[in-house]
Order: structure tokens, then C-alpha cells, then sequence
């Protein structure tokens, strides 16, 4: 098992009770290092499990998206950060971003950008005067100004925005699907090698493994996939 490569995996724990998370970590096994807690099991009593994947040294990642007044993010971020997790979402506003930096501490703040589920015209039908290359650029560099540690992006827009805001920023990308696999709800996706090789941190994935029919085969092949680069 290669570990870089492995690390760069972060698997979407997307199922609704504690009971089938556990299940599904203990099917993965040691082929995945990473995991991400969303609101579906965060709503589940899934926070109880980050810590216990925290204490098995798994990396967690907990995406609940926040996005409030700024006294309510920086107390949320706080509360997040007292758990000892490795990174936390909050969506791409400058005053939430600033709020959850002075909450954040030691605990590596995502700026969502544009959800990769939305394409120009759904930002026009949410009433954006912005496409999303446009808006993916500027709140990159309004995260950055925050100083924010990393992004949230689809990896369609690697290329554009690794330039703008340099090496240190940690750029993560869900809309990822191996070769050939069903995009679902996702409309601006990559393969794991074309994400990887546009420069990527970490890549995130939840159906593809978590729905197949053999989870760690699923896994192994990503991983394998961006070994192989
Ligand atoms: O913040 C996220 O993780 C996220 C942002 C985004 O723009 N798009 C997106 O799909 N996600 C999450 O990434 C995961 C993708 O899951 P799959 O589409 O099943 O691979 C889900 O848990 C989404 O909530």
C-alpha cells in the first residue's frame, strides 16, 4: 500500500446511521486513511464516530458547510476545533471566512467555492451575475486574503486557480469519478489521475466506493490509479 497515495483519498462517509459508517471503515480497512463526516451522518450521531475515527488514527475531515452570522461561525468553528479534527467547511463568504479563522485555531479551514452540482446556469438561476469560472476565481482570492488554508472546487478548475493563489493553499476536489463510473448529481467532474495531476491535494469520493458493490476493491483502484502517475 502505497501511504502518499492513500492519503490523497478522502472517502465521504454519505450513509445515515453510525451503525453503517462503522460497518463501511471496518469493510476499507487500511486501504483508506481519510475520511469525511457530512451533514447526512453528522445529523446521524455521526460526530461521536469522528472521534473514535480520530483515537483508530484516521484523519477526519467534518463538512458541515457553515455559514451563519459572524458570532455563530466563530463560535461553531471553535467548537469544531476543540474536537481535535483535521478540517472543517465553511462556504466561501468573506464574513464567514474571517469569522471561522478567528474561531479556527490549529483546525485547517475549506473554502467552499462554487458546489461542483452547479454549472453557470444554475448560478444565473440563483441569481449570480457571475459564470463559475468567475466566481470560483474570486472567492479563491478573497479566501486566500482571509487567509484561509485550502478550497473546495470541482477539478475542472485546478488549472485556472492553482496560479492565483500558489503552492501552500490545499485544494480539494469532490466531483471525482473513475472512468466510465455514473456522475450522479456531480456536473463538473475529473477522474482521481486528472485531478491528482491538476495539481490537487486531496480528492474526495462517496459513491463510487461507498455504493460498489466491493467498497475497498473501489478504493484500492483509486488509489492505485493515482500511485500510478
Ligand atoms: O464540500 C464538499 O465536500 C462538497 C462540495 C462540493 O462542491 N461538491 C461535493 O460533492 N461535495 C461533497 O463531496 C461528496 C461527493 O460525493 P460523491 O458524489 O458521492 O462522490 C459529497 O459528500 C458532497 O457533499
Amino acid at each position: 500500500m502505497d501511504d502518499k497515495a492513500r492519503d490523497r483519498l478522502i472517502v465521504a462517509l454519505d450513509v445515515d446511521t453510525v451503525e453503517a459508517a462503522r460497518a463501511l471503515v471496518t469493510t476499507l480497512g487500511d486501504a483508506v486513511s481519510f475520511y469525511k463526516i457530512g451533514m447526512e451522518l453528522a445529523y446521524g450521531g455521526g460526530l461521536a464516530l469522528a472521534q473514535e475515527l480520530k483515537d483508530a488514527g484516521k484523519r477526519v475531515f467534518i463538512d458541515l458547510k457553515l455559514h451563519d452570522i459572524g458570532a455563530t461561525v466563530e463560535r461553531a468553528t471553535r467548537q469544531i476545533a476543540r474536537m481535535g479534527m483535521d478540517f472543517l467547511t465553511i462556504h466561501a463568504y468573506p464574513q464567514t471566512m474571517a469569522a471561522a479563522r478567528a474561531g479556527a485555531g490549529d483546525l485547517k479551514l475549506l473554502a467552499v467555492t462554487v458546489m461542483t452540482s452547479y454549472d453557470d446556469a444554475d448560478l444565473q438561476e440563483a441569481g449570480f451575475a457571475f459564470g463559475v469560472a468567475d466566481l470560483v476565481a474570486r472567492r479563491a482570492a478573497q479566501a486566500k486574503a482571509a487567509g484561509v488554508d485550502g478550497l473546495i472546487l470541482s477539478p475542472l478548475e485546478l488549472s485556472a486557480i492553482r496560479p492565483l493563489v500558489g503552492p501552500q493553499m490545499l485544494l480539494v476536489t469532490p466531483g471525482v469519478r473513475p472512468a466510465g463510473a455514473d456522475a450522479g448529481d456531480q456536473k463538473r467532474v475529473m477522474t482521481p489521475a486528472q485531478a491528482i495531476a491538476a495539481s490537487a491535494n486531496h480528492i474526495v469520493v462517496g459513491r463510487p466506493i461507498t455504493r460498489a458493490a466491493d467498497p475497498r476493491r473501489a478504493a484500492e483502484a483509486i488509489v492505485a490509479e493515482i500511485h500510478g502517475l
